[in-house]
Formats: structure tokens, C-alpha cells, sequence
């Protein structure tokens, strides 16, 4: 018997994380032991209640925020406990990272934000800004500035700036919240079309539907996660009570 699934197509690993706030007297253990892997090609979904963790587990992994303690590798480099600006290149070139408060400059068009994303990539994008545009229904909005876009317009757009770099890994924060039907449709669309390339997505959701297309989902609770497999019983603990 083989030993289950080979780690060269993990590209997301995250190894004991933990985050610590200090906000005057009050402490907030944010991330208690949190380990997960995501592969190549697979969807995980992120669930939990308010204030569970999961903005801040978001952050850890892209390298906009760092852990107090455990590890964070993306594309099989380490990306946390590193300066901003080495945290930045690696996101840059690995990442793409969608926010609810959306990753587009405000003085720039659609277009000039896409362009910018890929800016930092070496040599010729994979998928050019107009291509992108059109896979997310903006074609004849790419000089619009993100303020004369209306909501969905705006996540789309987002959607495009995330995926610029044709990223190893995708980390959404509530990609579809707020969305109508119609373009939460299309926003899942177009994150199982990116797993099906072999893009490892991550997504913090509320969505049922968003759930539903995952192929697994991890439970966050007071910054510990629990695993639920898909289509089993099984519970498995992935998480460590720090004493
Ligand atoms: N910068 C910060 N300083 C102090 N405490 C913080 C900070 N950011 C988050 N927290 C605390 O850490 C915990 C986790 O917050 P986080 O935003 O990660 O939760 P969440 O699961 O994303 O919640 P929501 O679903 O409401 O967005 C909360 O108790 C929150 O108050």
C-alpha cells in the first residue's frame, strides 16, 4: 500500500500558526495551532462564526500579516517570518489574494490595476489584461475607475486583479458576499475553472453554494480548526490548544 496522496503537489502549507494580539490590556489569541494543506487543483472552503479566525488565517497565508509562531509556504518557500518587502515578492509572484475591502487602487482604471498585478511578474504575463477582462464579463469596462463601477462589477473586477499573475494559489475572503445570484454564479465559475488549471484555492465563505463546490471545508472555531471530510463522518482535529 502507497501512503496516501504525494506532498510535491501541495502548494499551500500551513504548519502550527498562531496569532497573538495585544490591543492596550486586552490579549486576543486569534490562531490557536492552526495546520492545513491545500494541493494543486483542490478547493477548500473556510467556515466559522464572527470573530472565529478566519480574516486572520487569510492574512498569515498570503503574507500580508505575520504569525507569532508556526509557518507559512506557498509554492514550497517559506513565506512567513521574512521582511515585508521578500513577503511581498513571493506574493507577488505565487499569490493571488481577493479581499472584501477589494484589492483596486482607486486612481487607476480596471485595466491599469490588472496591469499593475502582473508588473512585478518577470517576462510576459501567461493571460493578458484584455483576456482576463473578458473572462470576467468587463471587457468594454477596462478604462472605467473602480469608484464608476457598480458592486458586482467591482468584485469582478477584483476577481481579475487577483488572478493577474495566474497565481499557484488563490485566497478569497468572501469572493461571492453580497453578490447577486447571477454573479456569484459566475465568480464560482471562474475559481473552479482556476482549480481545474491546477490553481490551489482557498476561500473564506458564507455561501452555501460556494460550500457545496468545495472539495473539502475546514471548520474555524475560536481560532482552531476542525477538518470535515466531504461525504463522510469523519471529523479530524487539526489544531493544538496552546497551554
Ligand atoms: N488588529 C487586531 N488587533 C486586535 N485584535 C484583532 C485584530 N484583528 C482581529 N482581531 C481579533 O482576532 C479575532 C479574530 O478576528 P478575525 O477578523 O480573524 O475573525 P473572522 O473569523 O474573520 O471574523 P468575521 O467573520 O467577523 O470577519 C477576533 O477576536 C478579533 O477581534
Amino acid at each position: 500500500m502507497t501512503a496516501g496522496p504525494s506532498d510535491d503537489d501541495v502548494v499551500l502549507a500551513a504548519r502550527e500558526l498562531y496569532r497573538f494580539y495585544r490591543a492596550g490590556e486586552e490579549e486576543t489569541l486569534a490562531l490557536r495551532g492552526v495546520s492545513l494543506r491545500v494541493r494543486q487543483g483542490e478547493t477548500v472552503a473556510v467556515v466559522g462564526p464572527s470573530g472565529a479566525g478566519k480574516s486572520t488565517l487569510l492574512a498569515c497565508l498570503a503574507g500580508l500579516d505575520e504569525p507569532s509562531g508556526g509557518e507559512v509556504r506557498v509554492a514550497g518557500v517559506r513565506i512567513s517570518h521574512r521582511p515585508e518587502t521578500e513577503r511581498s515578492r513571493l506574493r507577488a509572484r505565487h499569490v493571488g489574494v481577493l479581499l472584501q475591502s477589494r484589492n483596486l487602487l482607486p486612481h487607476l482604471t480596471v485595466h491599469g490595476n490588472i496591469r499593475l498585478a502582473q508588473h512585478a511578474l518577470r517576462g510576459r504575463p501567461a493571460v493578458t489584461a484584455d483576456a482576463l477582462l473578458e473572462q470576467v464579463g468587463l471587457g468594454r469596462r477596462a478604462g472605467a475607475l473602480p469608484r464608476q463601477l457598480s458592486g458586482g462589477e467591482l468584485a469582478r473586477a477584483g476577481l481579475a486583479v487577483a488572478l493577474a499573475n495566474s497565481p499557484a494559489v488563490l485566497l478569497a475572503d468572501e469572493p461571492t458576499g453580497e453578490l447577486d445570484g447571477h454573479t456569484e454564479q459566475l465568480v464560482l465559475r471562474m475559481l473552479r475553472d482556476r482549480a481545474a488549471d491546477g490553481c490551489a484555492v482557498l476561500i473564506v465563505t458564507h455561501s452555501t453554494e460556494a460550500v457545496r463546490g468545495a472539495d473539502r471545508v475546514i471548520t474555524l472555531n475560536d481560532g482552531r480548526a476542525h477538518e470535515e471530510h466531504k461525504g463522510t463522518a469523519h471529523t479530524k482535529e487539526h489544531s493544538h490548544v496552546l497551554h
